[in-house]
């Protein structure tokens, strides 16, 4: 925290500010134990934020009690108050069996440390861990019907992150974390070594946790031994809420880590931090909740290849004299042979702006709409080990770049997206006449799931519609 910050709270009393703040504010006991303990634990909280349900946007939020200006410091927490599994009290037993707990994931040894943790009563972090909603309240599709998952959010994306999760954490628990939980029964009672409760465990780290950024060097590291880097609990950063046009950010230092205002918030205003720059599938997916559709800056739509070659059969097919593509399958199954195109991997990602992964998009346009006698020399040049020297074609698919594409390209666009668009359950048209009529009306979980999908599928829907548009000849 920054030393002027330091400095107004020393020349006020703090407890009294503490005990003002928590008559105030009417806090439940749960709370007023978290913030004794923050305080105890010597996690420096601004005199101009409190914790509060009331102007929060979801369960209990941070709400600016005074203005703050754009750089401040709003909390400060210690590297010892991070709940990770080198900080638990079975640190010791993870490191020494490390080899046994690795997973793709890396989320395993946070995981077995939220299972001992959470039940031991005389953990460090038991008024951290009494503050986290019930699990059950945390309503992920990995919690919802299938039947549902599969009838909300065709399209989206959502049900096969879903089916993967639940695979790999079935996978998970069976083959890694019951055998060490059976290895080490008197850190994990009975009643923990059980999959249900472990997957209200991963809930909470896939909707609470954070990762620390790592350098260029660690990534790459990272990348080659195929792990992401792992996750950790920060108490009092995760009661913040997350908005695409958030106002504070959480940097982390070499011995503490800081919420810092982005931009100026005003009194009675909600601190709300990002969780990243994620797409309203993947709030969904990840956090249970979605953004009102145009809200979210960050949204997208993944279209996978199935639909890139139902986009250039339709051309094929079509007596378009402006788009003449010869040779099409064996283009295709070449981009494939080179990994170029990979049938369960994302092939082209649509955000406001226009395509994100552009690289890659000109790269398979150009291959597939360039005259046949060039791509066989293409080929050659391959083959024969050489780099092949990219011509002028375009290298930028942004919106304001698509009127002066070739038309060839815009046509296979148009078509692209139009494939993806008819795998929603319904139209643009009828998902806004529903979206106008039902919105903000929602009363049980069943609604709040349909509002949340309809979220997601309206914003896709717009961002499809949109990019069409321009693509249309
Ligand atoms: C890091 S936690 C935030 C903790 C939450 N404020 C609480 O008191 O439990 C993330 C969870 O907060 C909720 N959340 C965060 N931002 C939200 C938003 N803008 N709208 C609705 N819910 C949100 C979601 O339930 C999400 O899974």
């Amino acid at each position: 925290m920054s030393e002027s910050l330091k400095r107004k709270r020393d020349e006020s009393s703090v407890a009294a500010d503490f005990d003002g703040a928590t008559k105030k504010s009417n806090l439940d006991s749960k709370l007023s134990n978290f913030l004794r303990w923050c305080k105890d634990e010597n996690l420096d909280i601004s005199p101009k934020v409190e914790v509060s349900k009331t102007g929060s946007c979801a369960q209990y939020g941070m709400i600016a009690t005074k203005d703050i200006a754009k750089g401040e410091c709003l909390f400060e927490i210690p590297r010892a108050l991070l709940l990770a599994p080198d900080t638990s009290k079975i640190a010791d037993i993870l490191e020494k069996e490390s080899d046994t707990i690795k997973s793709k994931s890396n989320w395993v040894p946070l995981l077995l440390t939220l299972c001992h943790e959470s039940s031991i009563p005389d953990s460090k972090w038991r008024p951290y861990l009494e503050i986290v909603p019930d699990f059950d309240e945390l309503d992920l599709p990995m919690f919802w019907p299938m039947n549902d998952v599969e009838a909300e959010l065709q399209g989206t994306g959502v049900i096969s992150a879903v089916k993967t999760d639940i695979d790999n954490i079935n996978n998970e628990f069976n083959n890694i974390v019951l055998p060490f939980m059976k290895r080490h029964a008197e850190l994990f009672p009975d009643k923990i070594q059980n999959l249900d409760f472990y997957k209200k465990m991963v809930a909470f780290v896939m909707a609470y946790s954070f990762t620390e950024p790592t350098n260029q060097n660690e990534d790459e590291e990272n990348e080659e031994e195929g792990a992401d880097p792992p996750p950790m609990m920060v108490p009092m950063a995760d009661i913040l809420n997350h908005i695409a046009k958030n106002n504070a950010e959480l940097h982390f230092g070499k011995e503490s880590l800081t919420m810092d205002a982005t931009m100026d918030i005003p009194q009675g205003g909600e601190v709300f931090n990002t969780y990243g720059t994620l797409s309203n599938s993947q709030l969904l997916h990840m956090y249970g909740f979605a953004e009102a559709p145009r809200n979210n800056h960050y949204d997208t739509v993944e279209i996978y290849p199935d639909c890139f070659s139902q986009a250039l059969k339709v051309i094929e097919n079509d007596s378009n004299p402006n788009v003449e593509l010869t040779h099409i399958q064996e283009r295709l199954e070449f981009l494939k042979g080179q990994g170029i195109i990979q049938e369960q991997a994302v092939l082209c990602v649509i955000g406001p702006e226009g395509v994100l992964n552009d690289d890659e998009m000109c790269h398979i346009l150009k291959i597939i709409t360039m005259d046949y006698a060039n791509y066989g020399e293409y080929k050659a040049v391959l083959d024969s080990g050489d780099d092949w020297m990219e011509d002028d074609g375009p290298e930028e698919l942004n919106n304001g770049d698509i009127p002066g594409l070739p038309l060839s390209y815009r046509c296979i666009l148009y078509q692209l997206l139009k494939a993806h668009a008819e795998k929603y359950k319904s139209s643009l048209e009828k998902e806004v006449e529903q979206y106008e009529s039902s919105s903000n009306k929602e009363t049980d979980q069943t609604s709040t799931r349909q509002k949340l999908s309809h979220f997601v599928r309206v914003g896709q829907l717009h961002l499809l519609h949109g990019f069409m548009k321009l693509c249309k000849i």
